[in-house]
């Protein structure tokens, strides 16, 4: 039987959820598919699962260094099945919750199976449950999300790889876990794994670590991640895989032109995600994709075919579930309240949660540079940050980029304890146009990190 709605929403990701809800709640007969758990990839295996396991590398890191603060302890152990158990908890109790609240929702059904087109304006759904659903509808919402890029290794089908996904399925701790990419999957996994108490080590192919930051700013992180112990191999790339009888793993890395072999006990692929678009039978509905198949849209995120519009990572924009969520605003905002939002007003604030965190906002040093702005910098380093000596956190810098003439703040990158949350403060000021003589004399509660600002813009000689 074919059933019509007005709305179907393919993806229960970040834009997907809460789209679903309010298009049902505007009147709209809605279905929302999702082919695995609703809440996509940030609560099943993104940040929801990381962060809580970022938060017991952080206890395990606070418990080994609590001697220097006169509290001593007489040794720790990591329970990595609890810290599994607690973790699996957390995900449970936002997967489940978005779920309730979507079954309560009037005008809205959720169907759980893998979505196709067949047409420019029906889908055929592979039901979970068995069996196939034909469906119709007026405005078609994607939100299929990414999935991990697996690299083209000699033996790389032969040494059961982790992924992002698998990875967060372990209850014991790897011996040595050998990491391929070296930035945010990379380094938040690397550094945890590091703290749990396995040997790492990370194979970054590019000349230096998070090659999209500043130099200084990758350094410093890099510095940090190697003072915890990991071990980073730039400039590097691993040839071959091998695994033998006791099931250990030795990889051909070749890093600066030198041939070396590394034996550990686990591989996480961590070079990237590239978007679900394959099985989702785009050229029946006209929408077309990009050479590295992300869905095209305009700014108001309509894609290609008329009604049918693409959200979240699948459209290839900065992959942050904050992006994606304020993606359904813009749709929602746009179609609903006689709004005319574009993707290109809006701030794109992230956070890496190693610890210390990197905030960042806005331009970097190299890209403000590139385009030939004239810019000052303010930089300092935690270890000057009141805050940051009282509670032995002085490890990371604050660095601003601000327009010599007009003294607009321009980006930040805030390598520290709290460095999203510093970031933000330096967001909403740019968001209000707050220049950075005014944030250098701004009365700041004492002893902040935030009070640090004072000095950061003191740095910068008028
Ligand atoms: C390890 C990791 C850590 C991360 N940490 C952070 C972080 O700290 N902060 C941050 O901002 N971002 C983080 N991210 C990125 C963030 O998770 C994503 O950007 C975010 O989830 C946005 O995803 P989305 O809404 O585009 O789609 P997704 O959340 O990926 O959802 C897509 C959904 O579509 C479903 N689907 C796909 N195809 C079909 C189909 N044909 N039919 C039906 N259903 C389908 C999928 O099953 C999935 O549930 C992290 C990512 C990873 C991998
Ligand atoms: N805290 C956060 O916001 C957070 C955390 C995790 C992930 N994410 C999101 O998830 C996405 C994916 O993260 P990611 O770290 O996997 O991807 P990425 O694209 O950010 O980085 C991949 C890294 O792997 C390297 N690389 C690629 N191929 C390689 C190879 N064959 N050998 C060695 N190195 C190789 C690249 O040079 C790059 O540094 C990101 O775009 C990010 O937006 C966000």
């Amino acid at each position: 039987m074919n059933t019509h709605y007005d709305c179907i929403v393919i993806g229960a990701g970040q834009a997907g959820t809460p789209l679903a809800k309010k298009l049902a709640q505007a009147g709209k007969k809605t279905a929302l598919i999702e082919k695995r758990y609703i809440g996509g990839t940030c609560v099943n295996d993104g940040c929801t699962p990381t962060k809580a396991m970022v938060a017991s590398a952080r206890a395990a890191y606070l418990a080994g260094r609590c001697n220097d603060l006169g509290v001593h302890i007489d040794g720790y152990r990591i329970d990595m099945p609890r810290i599994k158990q607690r973790k699996d908890e957390i995900v449970l109790r936002f997967r489940n919750g978005s779920l309730e609240g979507l079954k309560k929702t009037q005008n809205l059904d959720v169907i759980f199976g893998e979505a196709t087109f067949t047409g420019p304006k029906s889908i055929s759904i592979n039901l979970n449950d068995g069996g196939t659903q034909e469906l119709t509808a007026d405005q078609y919402f994607l939100n299929t999300g990414a999935t991990p890029i697996i690299p083209d290794v000699e033996g790389i089908l032969d040494i059961d790889y982790l992924t992002n996904t698998s990875i967060l399925e372990l209850d014991s701790v790897p011996s040595h876990l050998l990491i391929i990419g070296g930035n945010y999957i990379g380094l938040e996994f690397g550094q945890m794994f590091r703290r749990f108490g396995a040997e790492v080590t990370i194979i970054e192919r590019s000349e230096r670590m998070m090659p999209r930051e500043d130099e200084d700013v990758a350094d410093c992180i890099k510095n940090i991640i190697e003072e915890d112990g990991v071990k980073v191999l730039i400039n590097a790339t691993v040839q071959k895989f091998v695994k033998d009888s006791s099931g250990q793993i030795a990889a051909t890395v070749s890093a600066g032109g030198i041939s070396q072999q590394i034996t550990c006990s686990h591989v996480l692929i961590a070079t990237g995600r590239k978007p679900v678009t394959e099985n989702l039978g785009l050229d029946k509905a006209g929408v077309e994709t990009d050479d590295k198949g992300h869905i095209k849209t305009n700014d108001h995120l309509e894609t290609t075919a008329p009604g049918i519009y693409a959200l979240g990572d699948v459209r290839g924009g900065p992959a942050f579930t904050h992006i994606s969520y304020n993606d359904y605003t813009i749709v929602y905002r746009n179609l609903f309240e006689g709004t005319d939002y574009d993707i290109n007003d809006r701030p794109v604030p992230y956070c890496m949660f190693t610890d210390p965190q990197l905030g960042r906002i806005g331009l970097s040093e190299q890209e403000a540079r590139k385009q030939g702005m004239d810019i000052k910098i303010a930089k300092i380093p935690m270890a000057y940050v009141a805050r940051g000596i009282e509670t032995g956190e002085t490890r990371g810098l604050m660095k601003a980029v601000v327009d010599a003439k007009t003294k607009q703040i321009l980006g930040a990158a805030i390598i520290g304890e709290q460095g999203g949350e510093i970031m933000t403060v330096l967001q909403m000021a740019m968001m209000g146009g707050i220049t950075y003589d005014r944030i250098r004399y701004c009365v700041f509660a004492h002893p902040l990190y935030a009070e640090s600002l004072n000095n950061l813009f003191m740095a910068i000689k008028d």
